[in-house]
């Protein structure tokens, strides 16, 4: 049986009164890799706050990872966030430390203590987006795509069980989208589950996947046509 990581059942999404998307039903399963398309202020980044507890779900039904979205306290939001990794469009990196201090600082956050058990999980998500030797940088000396492999690899540390990526490519040229997009893909063939909000038609076509499209204050799957060429 499939595990379900994101069940969202006649949900509505709000940004304070107004109403942005309703009867949303969203089911996630662990392993997919699912995109999440719409023209600007359709409603991308309020569905994603909302399961990342930035904003409240008010109506409907919603669980993620272990979490009733409906019941979420202020208190639980720290915890959620840990079962999730969170990929922004501009990376969102402290440019006053190296790589290795800004995932210290994350995993040090998180509460974990062990400097040897930091260092050997900071070596392994660097590794698995390829910047295990920049680790000495600071994040003004990288590219835009090199940032944003650190912050996938920042989004990494503690396992999500969820990455929950917002127009991850946003700020990079096609060509770095593309790379960055590989590194999703690697992370998803390794077995993580991946949400990804995007404008990127084009990276779509190239990697095509389950595809919701927030439309009319609507969210609904569209299916892909198969290239001809
Ligand atoms: N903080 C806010 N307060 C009130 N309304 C907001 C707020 N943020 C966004 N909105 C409104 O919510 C709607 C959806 O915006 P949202 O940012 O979710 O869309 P989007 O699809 O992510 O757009 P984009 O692709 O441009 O990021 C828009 O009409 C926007 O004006």
């Amino acid at each position: 049986m499939s595990e379900t990581v994101l069940e969202l059942k006649n949900a509505a999404i709000y940004q304070r009164e107004s109403l942005i998307l309703s009867e949303v039903d969203v089911h996630i399963n662990k392993g997919d890799f699912v995109y999440l398309i719409g023209k600007t202020g359709t409603g991308k980044s309020s569905f994603m706050k909302t399961l990342y507890g930035d904003l409240p779900l008010q109506e409907g039904e919603g669980s993620i990872v272990d979490y009733n979205l409906r019941t979420l306290k202020e208190k639980d939001i720290p915890f959620l966030r840990r079962k999730l990794g969170v990929v922004f469009q501009d990376f969102k990196l402290l440019n006053d430390r190296t790589i290795r201090g800004n995932l210290e600082f994350v995993l040090k956050a998180t509460g974990w203590k062990d400097k040897k058990g930091m260092d050997s999980k900071i070596d392994e998500v660097l590794d698995k987006v390829g910047m295990k030797t920049k680790a000495f940088k600071f994040p003004y000396q990288l590219s835009g795509g090199e940032q944003q492999r650190v912050a996938i690899a920042r989004a990494l540390l503690n396992d999500p069980e969820l990455i929950l990526a917002d127009e991850p490519t946003g700020n990079l040229d096609p060509q770095t989208s593309v790379e960055v997009m590989e590194v999703l893909q690697d992370i998803n063939k390794n077995g993580n589950t991946i949400l990804m909000a995007t404008h990127d038609y084009a990276l779509l076509l190239k990697y095509p996947s389950k595809t919701l499209k927030c439309d009319g204050q609507k969210v609904f799957e569209v299916v892909q046509k198969k290239q001809t060429t």
